[in-house]
This record gives C-alpha cells, sequence and structure tokens, in this order.
C-alpha cells in the first residue's frame, strides 16, 4: 500500500524470516518523507522485523527496501535489547550515536561532544551524564536510547516502541520530539501499542501475521511542512 506524498522509504513485496521461519510476507509500503509513521499491530506481528530491515540491519529473503536518504539510519532499539552489564556510561551511550559519523580512528570532534550534550539536554538526563548505564531504570535508559538515535542526526530516525514503559510526562515529551524532529526534515517510523500515539502519527502502517493490514495517512499529511536543509535538531 502505498501514500499520497513523497515516499523517503519504498517497500516492495517483503519477504523476512529467521532460520527457515518466515515472519514477513509480501509486505508493500510507503513511508512518507519527512513525516512520523506509527507501525502499529499485535505482539509478534512483525513490526521490529520491519524496522530492522528498514535499517538494513535485517536482509531480506525477497522484495526490495528503496531508501532516498542520504544518511545511514538510525536505529533506536527497545530498552530491553540492551545488556544491564555494558560497562558504559550515559554520556558514552549517547556519544556512541557519533561514532558513525567518526570512522574509525577519528576522534570527537567539539562539535561532537555538543551534539551530545545537546541530546542528554533534549531527552532531560544530563544529571545522569556519568552514571554507569546499567544502573538506571528502564524509563531512565529507554531516554538515554533515544538520546543515542538523535545524537546520530540521521535524515532516517527508527524507534522500537519508544515510549514503552515511559511516564505520561517522559510519552509526551518524546511524542512532541518525534513531531519537532520530522518538522525539521527527518523522516519518523516508530514501533507503538499506544493507540493514541498511533492517532497522532502522521500515517500509520499496520501489520498483522507479518502482512500489511493497512497502511493510513491521518488529516494531518496535508499540513505543510517546511523542511530546514541542514537543521535536523535533537
Ligand atoms: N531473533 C529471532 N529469532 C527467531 N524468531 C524471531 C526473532 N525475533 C523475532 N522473531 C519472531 O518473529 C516474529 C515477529 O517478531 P517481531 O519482534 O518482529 O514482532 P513485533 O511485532 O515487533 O512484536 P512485539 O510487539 O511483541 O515487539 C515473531 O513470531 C517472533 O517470535
Amino acid at each position: 500500500m502505498t501514500c499520497p506524498t513523497p515516499a523517503a522509504v519504498r517497500l516492495r513485496g517483503l519477504r523476512a524470516a529467521y532460520g527457515g521461519t518466515t515472519v514477513l510476507t509480501e509486505v508493500t509500503a510507503d513511508v512518507p518523507a519527512h513525516r512520523v509513521t506509527a507501525l502499529v499491530g499485535p505482539n509478534g506481528s512483525g513490526k521490529s522485523t520491519l524496522l530492522g530491515v528498514i535499517a538494513g540491519i535485517h536482509t531480506p529473503m525477497a522484495g526490495t527496501v528503496q531508501r532516498t536518504h542520504a544518511e545511514r539510519p538510525a536505529l533506536v532499539v527497545q530498552r530491553s535489547a540492551v545488556p544491564d552489564t555494558l560497562p558504559v556510561t550515559v554520556r558514552d551511550t549517547v556519544a556512541m550515536g557519533r561514532w558513525a559519523r567518526l570512522g574509525t580512528w577519528r576522534r570527537p570532534t567539539a562539535a561532537d561532544r555538543a551534539v551530545t550534550d545537546e541530546c542528554l539536554e533534549r531527552l532531560g538526563i544530563t544529571d545522569l551524564a556519568p552514571r554507569p548505564l546499567g544502573s538506571l531504570s528502564g524509563g531512565q535508559r529507554q531516554r538515554a536510547l533515544i538520546a543515542q538515535g538523535l545524537a546520530q542526526r540521521s535524515d532516517l530516525l527508527l524507534l522500537d516502541e519508544p515510549a514503552a514503559g515511559l511516564d505520561a510526562d517522559a510519552d509526551a515529551m518524546i511524542t512532541a520530539l518525534l513531531d519537532e524532529v520530522s518538522a525539521n526534515g527527518t523522516t519518523v517510523v516508530h514501533a507503538t501499542h499506544d493507540a493514541q500515539a498511533a492517532l497522532r502519527a502522521d500515517h500509520r502502517i499496520r501489520i498483522e501475521h507479518g502482512r500489511i493490514a493497512a497502511a493510513e495517512p491521518s488529516r494531518h499529511l496535508s499540513r505543510p511542512r517546511v523542511p530546514v536543509p541542514g537543521s535536523r535538531t535533537p
């Protein structure tokens, strides 16, 4: 199913599997550029797998993923995917978001450190920066992972249930953040079980049993947006 605005990601006839088990079948959909798309569906329907395929970390068995983005996608995983024992601080975790841009040998510049500071601040975790990641609560850790995703400054931001387990204030903050990021030119896709969060998105793709069940724009999609080149902000 396609959407009426320019697509940032075009998925055509995708099939994805783990070992011999197919979990996505004939997935065809478009992700609108510079908008927030909510990926919805029941547990096990294939949302995380599809995010992995879009991010390029899960290779599909068939079909194509066409991305119009210039930059490597930023994927924010669920906090449960990060081991408690990882011996890094919150600042290290967020700074890792800069690694893809740094390359192997370059040291972080003042600009890289400024982006890290900005993302810590944006997620309200500056005071947690020196703490080991493993010592944080689930919600605090989730914020750190989102800050890491923002620090990549990618034009395609993918998030797997970013607000799961967050309190109401943090949930509202994440929603506002995703809107702000997309308004500044980044394409956002987030998997969610939150019906309200899905309704607030510009566009929704519903997956059931590994197949696209529906793709529907909201009224917001006709809202004019003027992305400002180079001004993607956390
Ligand atoms: N690493 C894996 N190895 C084998 N099977 C997997 C793996 N990861 C996911 N699966 C299976 O693939 C299917 C889709 O899982 P996926 O995590 O993509 O669903 P989801 O919609 O994100 O679920 P949830 O809402 O519970 O997070 C499920 O049947 C799941 O059991």
